[in-house]
């Protein structure tokens, strides 16, 4: 039995402009200690997959339909009771701003051992030094005297350490992550990955993480969904996606990382913005973006299939949903992908995606506006050092 199985989910919100459906028909599995990227563009449906998994849908919103199982049990059917329950004893999130994760008046070795004392029922003692080590576990330096500072004595990078501390502390079995690093610096972003991977591994915790950056997902996921406009538009391996995407939006995402580009230079940036969700395009919801839309694509909504067979597939197969896999294009998807990593792979074997990071710049999508160079450059992270911020 899988850790998560969505089915069918659909989230409608009833907005003063209409019905945004936000989560169109989605469904997807993570297994046990897997770790799986949601990837898309802002306003794709992402944050809203994650909160309707920990059934945080508020007004003017509405999970309309679909199941989601944890561990074999519906959440949507689920008492009130029973999911506070499961949230944060068996699920945990963790959000973009760590600021608003941390109560300002506790220290943080309160807040962490509050959480292990209400979740675990461990006495005084047990829970700081439960603390204490996890603390020391997402790599805050002096952890035994860090534990009576309060969160503006960390800067921005330890205090998301210090969240993601928290999100452990009750061992949850799936850790849900809506942006962690987006606000940080790229090398402590980096750091921070890669102490979010070790520790997953370690606690044996599925993460479910959530960004519009495919290089942070090369850093950590094993498999991938891409989504665009509410709906999964291709699911795969990490490997897979990068070596050899299949619809033309993940191709487009990777074009604007420099070093994978197409023949023609056609897809270096996706053309136009996501739909308003309130009338989204006829067909497939992509069709204006895409440089390979035919007439049909106005009018016929692709299915999630094998790209090889056309096949309907199931919950964790290889998937895209673009009609070039159903027979119904004239023309052929004509695009290529170039990876280039540090090291040449020998002969015709393939580099591994994570090599692909290092080599100059790390892959980001440029094309998130909130995401500028000069923003990175402006903030000034003691994380290297692990000291406390001036001030
Ligand atoms: N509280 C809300 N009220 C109305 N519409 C909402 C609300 N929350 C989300 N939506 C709609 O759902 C769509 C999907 O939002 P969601 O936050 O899931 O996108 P996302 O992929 O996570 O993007 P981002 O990276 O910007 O968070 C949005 O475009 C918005 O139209």
């Amino acid at each position: 039995m899988a850790l998560l199985e969505v089915e069918d989910l659909t989230v409608n919100f009833y907005t003063e402009e209409g019905v945004v459906t936000a989560v169109d028909d989605l469904s997807f599995r993570i297994e046990r200690g897997e770790k799986f990227g949601v990837v898309g563009e802002s306003g794709a449906g992402k944050s809203v997959t994650a909160l309707s998994v920990m059934r945080l849908i508020e007004d003017p919103g509405r999970i309309e339909s679909g199941s989601v199982r944890f561990d074999g049990e519906d959440l949507l059917s689920m008492s009130e009771s029973a999911v506070r329950d499961v949230r944060g004893n068996d699920i945990a999130m963790i959000f973009q701003d760590a600021q608003t994760a941390l109560n300002p008046v506790y220290t943080v070795g309160e807040q962490i051992a509050e959480a292990i004392r209400h979740h675990l029922d461990y006495d005084d003692r047990a829970a700081r030094d439960r603390a204490i080590r996890l603390l020391d576990d997402v790599g805050i330096p002096e952890p035994a005297a860090r534990y009576d500072d309060y969160p503006h004595e960390f800067s921005g990078g330890m205090q998301q350490r210090v969240v993601i501390a928290m999100a452990l502390s009750c061992d949850p079995d799936l850790l849900i992550a809506d942006e962690p690093t987006t606000a940080l610096d790229v090398t402590i972003e980096a750091k921070i990955l890669d102490r979010l991977e070790r520790l997953a591994d370690e606690y044996d915790t599925a993460i479910q993480l959530i960004t519009h950056d495919l290089g942070v997902i090369a850093e950590l996921c094993d498999r991938v969904m891409v989504m665009y406009a509410g709906r999964a538009v291709e699911t795969a391996t990490v490997e897979e996606l990068y070596y050899d995407p299949k619809h033309p939006y993940t191709v487009g995402l990777m074009s604007a990382i420099p070093r994978i580009g197409d023949r023609q230079n056609r897809l270096q940036t996706i053309p136009g913005t996501m739909p308003d969700l309130v009338e989204v395009p006829s067909g497939c919801s992509f069709h204006p973006r895409c440089p390979f839309a035919e007439e049909v694509c106005t009018r016929k909504r692709p299915p999630l299939v094998d790209p090889d067979t056309g096949d309907s597939v199931g919950l964790s197969d290889r998937a895209a949903a673009c009609l070039a896999y159903t027979g119904d294009l004239d023309n052929e998807l004509d695009y290529e992908v170039e990876v280039k990593g540090r090291d040449a792979p020998p002969d015709d074997s393939q580099p591994d995606p994570r090599g692909v990071r290092t080599d100059s710049e790390p892959l980001r999508a440029d094309s998130d506006p909130l995401q500028t160079d000069a923003d990175l450059l402006d903030r000034d992270d003691n994380d290297d050092a692990g000291g406390r911020q001036d001030g």
